[in-house]
């Protein structure tokens, strides 16, 4: 028989990634990236002047499908696979990324009328300008006692559907008002793909606040907040919901001649970019933490039970492995602040000689900051340069480094800026484990883990953790083709199920960060200090971020 094969599309932040995978063993066939050519708009709106507020970020839908017209034709004449032996195409996106569609399911922000609305275009999921609209949700909310507010630690994210909804409609009715639906970038696309109109469990759950039996937030809840909201789930949220591995539908014949595939090809439903990650490293299993580490970080793990804390960004059944409570956490930047430092505070000096030495400054400063023993630098940073998203959940809140001096070199400060992510990461762990949610071993996947041992090391020695690391550079697309293979179903030559493709072609590498023990013991109480100025700044010791930002608000206005 011939070989079957499947695609799988990971839509990042800046790019989208295509992988075809071999579906009898497993290896990574061909891939192909394309660069969003809009990128990240957090400035002024294409084609225009329009200028954005601060915490703005928004995408083009356009850079979506050049994806699929680019990276998917390119997969095929690497490899030299036959379009018909692809049998299945899943697709994970980040979330919540979401956009306003007329009645015919065009974004409004590719009609004339409505592009110059900065409401009309994506809202990316790091769109952090509805905390107002966040804070007043999770205030009623809370006064209420409503349920749902439990399965989201207290609070509901910035980030998140209702929030970016309210937004659309306190500052810009209209674009409400027309607006036919609001959709999840995933669902949008394989809505592209397929002509269905079919949402996905993932990003209802964990972004759109749905329970499989109670669903969205009840009418009455909705017009607490606002009369015009009353009917966003029955009308702009509307959709069939079906679980993970579902096929969506065929492949349009359109979308077959863009992509080069056949028509009828099996495409599954959408899927959160980090939840596509936690089969793809062979977890289908409770008590093993998934750190999905790229521009942010995601903490990943299943269990038998539903219990609420404080810190869980949300728990969703059947979210991420059919069968398990699914629990996410997370942080808004960590990638993100590498990139910040290297691109915004990086010396002159560091770049002249991370080009000499023939070096990305990323790796340079690795090198450097690698010949530094834990501690030595006298530096402690916070790692919200994003907001915290666990476990205060707060975008207001920003960054801070302690201990600076005039000694202070550009690799320490690297280094302090690794570390607090890790400090970060080990505040998630401790709330899960204080929560009632067994974490037992720790798996890393997505951009990072690859191109940065230092900061694996730190996240071992920090956390104390064996760390295993997927054994794919594209953990999201991987995960997605095991999705695709089970849309495409067994007598396809596909999988009858996720936990099957997990067994079958899922794996880690062999090699493993281990903490060493005198790092473990002066990361404990560096730590501890951290807990210290993550309390005094987070919990109300202080409420100078927050001064400072409307201070910062104020003046930009
Ligand atoms: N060597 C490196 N060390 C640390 N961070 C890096 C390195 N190379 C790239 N990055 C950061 O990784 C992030 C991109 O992660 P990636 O997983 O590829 O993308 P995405 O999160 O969009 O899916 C960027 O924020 C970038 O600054
Ligand atoms: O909230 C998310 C998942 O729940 C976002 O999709 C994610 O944090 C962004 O992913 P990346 O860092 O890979 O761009």
């Amino acid at each position: 028989m011939k070989r079957r094969y499947a695609i799988g599309i990971d839509y990042g932040t800046e790019s989208g990634r295509v992988l075809l995978v071999d579906l009898s063993t497993g290896e990574e066939v061909a891939t192909h990236v394309t660069t969003y050519s809009h990128g990240v708009i957090d400035e002024k709106l294409p084609e225009t002047s329009e200028k954005l507020g601060h915490d703005w970020a928004l995408q083009h839908p356009g850079d979506y499908i050049d994806v699929l017209r680019q990276s998917i034709p390119e997969v095929l004449s690497q490899s030299g696979v036959q379009p018909e032996q692809v049998i299945g195409l899943g697709i994970d996106f980040t979330a919540c990324t979401m956009m306003p569609l007329d009645s015919k399911g065009t974004p409004l922000c590719l009609l004339a009328e409505w592009k110059d609305n900065p409401h009309s275009w994506v809202k990316l999921w790091k769109h952090h300008a509805a905390q107002d609209e966040a804070n007043r949700i999770n205030e009623a909310a809370a006064q209420r006692k409503e349920k749902f507010l439990l399965r989201y630690g207290g609070k509901l994210s910035s980030e998140w559907m209702l929030a970016k909804a309210w937004q659309i409609l306190n500052e810009a009715p209209d674009v409400y008002e027309h607006a036919d639906l609001l959709m999840e970038a995933a669902d949008w696309v394989v809505m592209q793909l397929t002509g269905e109109l079919v949402r996905n469990s993932c990003t209802a759950g964990y972004k759109s606040v749905w329970h499989k039996r109670d669903g969205f937030p009840s009418r009455d809840f909705l017009r607490s907040l606002d009369p015009g909201l009353e009917q966003l789930a029955d009308t702009k949220l509307r959709g069939p919901i079906k679980k993970l591995g579902t096929r969506a539908g065929g492949l349009t014949d359109e979308m077959a001649s863009l992509t080069g595939l056949i028509p009828g090809t099996a495409v599954a439903v959408g899927n959160i970019d980090a939840h596509a990650m936690v089969p793809a490293v062979s977890v289908v299993t409770p008590g093993k933490l998934v750190l999905t580490m790229g521009t942010s970080t995601c903490h990943l793990i299943l269990s038998d039970n539903e219990v609420h804390a404080e810190g869980i960004a949300g728990v969703v059944e059947d979210g991420i492995i059919p069968g398990y409570y699914g629990y996410e956490a997370g942080q808004s930047a960590v990638g993100d602040i590498f990139a910040w430092y290297v691109n915004e505070a990086a010396p002159i000096d560091v770049k002249r000689q991370a080009s000499e030495t023939g070096m990305s400054i990323h790796e340079w400063l690795e090198r450097e900051a690698a010949k530094l023993s834990p501690g030595a630098s006298g530096l402690l940073a916070l790692d919200w340069w994003n907001g915290s998203r666990s476990v205060l959940m707060d975008a207001d809140l920003s960054g801070v480094i302690v201990g600076l001096t005039l000694q202070t070199r550009p690799e320490e400060i690297y280094r302090a800026l690794l570390e607090a992510t890790a400090y970060g990461t080990r505040a998630i762990i401790d709330t899960f484990t204080q929560g009632g949610v067994e974490v037992n071993e720790l798996y890393a996947c997505g951009g990072l883990p690859q191109r940065n041992r230092l900061l694996m090391q730190i996240y071992a020695d920090v956390t104390g953790k064996e760390i295993k690391i997927a054994d794919t550079a594209q953990t999201g697309a991987f995960g997605a083709a095991m999705f695709g293979a089970v849309a495409a179903g067994t007598e396809k030559g596909g999988f009858g199920s996720i936990v099957e493709a997990a067994e079958k072609i899922a794996r880690v590498r062999e090699e493993t960060f281990k903490p060493i023990e005198a790092n473990v013991r002066i990361y404990d109480r560096l730590y501890s200090d951290y807990k210290e100025l993550h309390d005094y700044f987070g919990r109300g010791g202080s409420d100078v971020m927050k001064r400072l930002k409307a201070m910062k608000t104020n003046n930009s206005r």
